[in-house]
């Protein structure tokens, strides 16, 4: 299959390797930012961590007319930058090429159906990568858990279930989702544990975890999010957020959020969507959010004074 990775970050360049090495698949890393594309046309994307370390044979461009159309363009920038993403990727994007886009957070949603028909959307989740980019064509991941694919419509659910296919056969351990409101809320739960006391403290995952102050504010921001999801209707396979969160934390401990890789950068985080989106819906459903509140006000005011966490003992 013809791909386009839509933002060849972290993320983006951990799906398009492994996409790539699977052989059958004509992989395209694309993203703006020049050096990272340059270090890879010129070496090689280099891979370390969870999947070994390994060299992959990705194209990688900063022009989506170098690529062309494609059969899947999988959205992999921060929520934010989805919208212009798309928009300069129309060379990309026929009347037949499916979208998926991977995301954490609430919000991409509103942005892509703007764009795509719901036919040719798919929504994914990827759980416990903890993905960086120490140096330009450099990508490590923490870990390789779990990638979930989701349609947003039922004529889009068999489209859903090739594409999580074609990422199972490649390596990953990926599923179709039947329920995208659930596979969305599960790694929210997860992630507004971990974003904003990370982000705020410098902590890695596995230091909150062990530290029993940022355990306790952490573990708060998981069961507000959970009473949000449940006074929303959202089905979840757990009844304990805090043991769901802490075994998801336990795969990554060494993991650093992407809100605190984009403090630590002196970069716009994703707190809207995560635990600013918390607190945004428990005040919609009158359930009580001030853990999500309060550390999602932190965040905008260091983002606001660009004030980034310390460096620490790891
Ligand atoms: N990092 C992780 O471990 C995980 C992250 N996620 C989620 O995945 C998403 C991506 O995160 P992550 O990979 O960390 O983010 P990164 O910031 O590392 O990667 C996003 C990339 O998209 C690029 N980009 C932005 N706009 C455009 C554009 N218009 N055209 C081309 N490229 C563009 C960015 O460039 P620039 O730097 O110039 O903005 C950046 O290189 C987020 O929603 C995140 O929450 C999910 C699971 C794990
Ligand atoms: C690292 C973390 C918790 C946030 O970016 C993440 O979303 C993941 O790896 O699943």
């Amino acid at each position: 299959m013809k791909i386009a990775i839509l933002g060849a970050g972290a993320m983006g360049s951990v799906y398009g390797a492994i996409l790539a090495r699977a052989g059958d698949n004509d992989v395209w890393l694309v993203d703006r930012w020049k050096e990272h594309i340059d270090a890879i046309r010129a070496n090689g994307l280099k891979v370390t961590g969870a999947s070994g370390d390994w060299l992959s044979p990705s194209k990688a461009t900063t022009d989506p007319a170098e690529v062309g159309m494609c059969e899947l363009v999988i959205v992999a920038t921060k929520t934010r930058d989805i919208e212009s993403a798309l928009t300069g990727a129309r060379p990309m994007i026929g009347p037949e090429t499916l979208v998926l886009s991977i995301q954490n957070g609430l919000g991409a949603y509103d942005i892509l159906v703007k764009t795509v028909s719901k036919d040719r959307l798919l929504l994914g989740i990827a759980g416990g990568f903890g993905a960086t980019i120490p140096t330009p064509g450099h990508v490590h991941h923490n870990g390789f858990e779990i990638v979930k694919i989701g349609a947003t419509v039922p004529d889009a659910q068999p489209a859903a279930e090739t594409v999580a296919k074609l990422w199972a056969e490649a390596g990953f351990r990926a599923e179709a989702a039947p329920d995208i409101q659930s596979m969305i809320w599960s790694k929210l739960i997860c992630n507004v544990t971990y974003s904003a006391v990370c982000g705020i403290t410098g902590l890695t995952i596995g230091q909150v975890m062990e530290t029993p102050e940022a355990w306790r504010v952490a573990s708060s921001c998981a069961s507000e999010a959970f009473a949000v999801a449940r006074a929303r209707g959202i089905a979840l396979s757990f009844d304990d957020p805090v043991a769901y969160v802490h075994k998801f934390g336990s795969a990554i401990p060494g993991a650093k959020p992407s809100l605190l890789l984009d403090r630590l950068a002196g970069r716009q985080g994703e707190i809207d969507f995560l635990n600013g989106a918390v607190a945004d819906e428990g005040a919609k459903l009158g359930v009580p959010t001030p853990t999500n509140a309060i550390v999602a006000g932190l965040v905008r005011a260091m983002e606001a004074h660009d004030m980034r966490p310390a460096s620490h003992k790891n």
